[in-house]
């Protein structure tokens, strides 16, 4: 009998996936680009140990940040030289793991002692730097990473590690979302007792949304719909730091009264950088910044969600076009560039309070919502 071992090896986005439950591990992923072969670990996860043993192995490793982070951090002369995304920095020769950590968590900002300039190397960073950075991103660590290079006449992957293309990672994680139905049943909600809820995930595994349809939306009419991100504080536990809870409530009622609805609820906690991450951004916010500087301090973009989830969430549904309720003009963009027409777009004003009218404030000023 013949065998097809081909197909039982990881694809790319297989590889992507293995490399992220590696990282968020505290292990070690293999990049390679332009002939040179890298081992980098997320600062979050590393340990002393490993950190010791990848030094004695393979020499002094470099620090990636990202550069939103390294402005936060820098004197403001080395800032300057930031040109590129992904900041590459020199640390010194016995730099510990504390070292490191101070660089990248921003629970170390306040106590930080002037530690002098960094040293940056300044070549420019690459494909393999930024594919680096992005994927500590995904897997919603600390955008830090220790990157060690493989000397070039090393004997082959000590580590026995499967590589990964820095040039085909990037491609691959910019790649519109793959998304399979894996399961549906009936649900009835206190809106409305006709309720049905789908389930899709990733085929890589690593990640499951959701689509409530509410009564028997006809699919040849636009469908009044929600796009909502999960967010735990506001929807579970009633949170007053944002307005997530009573739009969903809010968004369901209208649904329910209506008689017909669609909501798509995204995994992207925290605008897409996990709950640990928000949390480290509202304890900046409790320190005065506002949502958007603190995403920036911890080395994250303000908002990293793609939306294109929801879009093709509603095309395997058979759902073309929708009357969508946000106050947020890149969900409309989003469904506009990938096929689904908003015939209308609803404002969704609730939940205003004393405690989140500075950061639906922001919101409006800095990220375009409407009030
Ligand atoms: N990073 C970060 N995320 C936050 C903060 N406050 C709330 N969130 C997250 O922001 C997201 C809000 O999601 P939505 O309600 O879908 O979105 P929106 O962008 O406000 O748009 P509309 O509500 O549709 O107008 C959720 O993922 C929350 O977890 C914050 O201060 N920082
Ligand atoms: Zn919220």
């Amino acid at each position: 009998m013949q065998t097809n071992i081909d197909c039982l090896l990881p694809s790319m986005p297989e590889r992507l996936a293995r490399a992220r439950g590696d990282l968020a591990m505290g292990l070690p992923a293999l990049l390679t680009h332009d002939g040179a072969r890298v081992l980098i670990v997320a600062i979050e996860t590393l340990t002393q140990t490993r950190l010791d043993a990848l030094r004695d192995m393979f020499g002094a490793p470099e620090l990636l940040l990202t550069a939103k982070r390294g402005q936060a951090i820098m004197a403001p002369a080395t800032a300057a030289l930031i040109s590129d995304d992904t900041v590459r920095v020199c640390p010194p020769a016995d730099a510990t793991l504390e070292w490191f950590q101070k660089q990248a968590d921003t629970q170390f900002d306040a106590a930080r002692a002037p530690t002098g300039p960094l040293h940056l190397v300044r070549n420019a960073a690459t494909a393999l730097h930024e594919a680096a950075i992005k994927l500590v991103k995904k897997a919603e660590l600390l955008p830090a990473v220790g990157l060690f290079t493989l000397p070039a006449d090393m004997a082959d992957n000590p580590l026995h590690l499967v590589p990964i293309t820095a040039q085909d990672a990037l491609h691959h994680l910019a790649l519109a979302p793959v998304l399979a139905p894996v399961a549906a049943a009936r649900l009835p909600l206190e809106t409305h007792d006709v309720g049905r809820l789908h389930v899709f995930r990733d085929p890589d595994g690593m990640s499951e949304h959701y689509a409530i349809e509410i009564g028997k939306p006809d699919p040849d009419q636009p469908v009044l719909s929600r796009l909502h991100s999960a967010c735990f504080t506001g929807d579970v536990l009633g949170s007053l730091k944002c307005d997530c809870g009573p739009q969903l409530d809010a968004a369901l009622a209208r649904m329910g009264e209506e008689g017909a609805g669609v909501l798509l609820y995204l995994n992207q906690e925290g605008r897409g950088i996990g709950l640990a991450n928000k949390m480290r951004v509202y304890d900046l916010q409790s320190k005065g910044l506002d949502t958007v500087e603190a995403n920036h301090r911890l080395g994250y973009e303000d908002d990293e969600r793609d939306f294109r989830i929801a879009a093709v969430m509603l095309s395997k549904l058979g759902f073309q076009s929708v009357r969508l309720l946000t106050n947020n003009p890149a969900k409309v963009q989003t469904f506009h560039d990938n096929g689904i027409t908003i015939t209308e777009q609803l404002p969704l004003r609730v939940g205003r309070n004393i405690h989140n009218q500075n950061y639906l404030s922001v919101k409006a000023l800095k990220s375009g919502h409407m009030l």
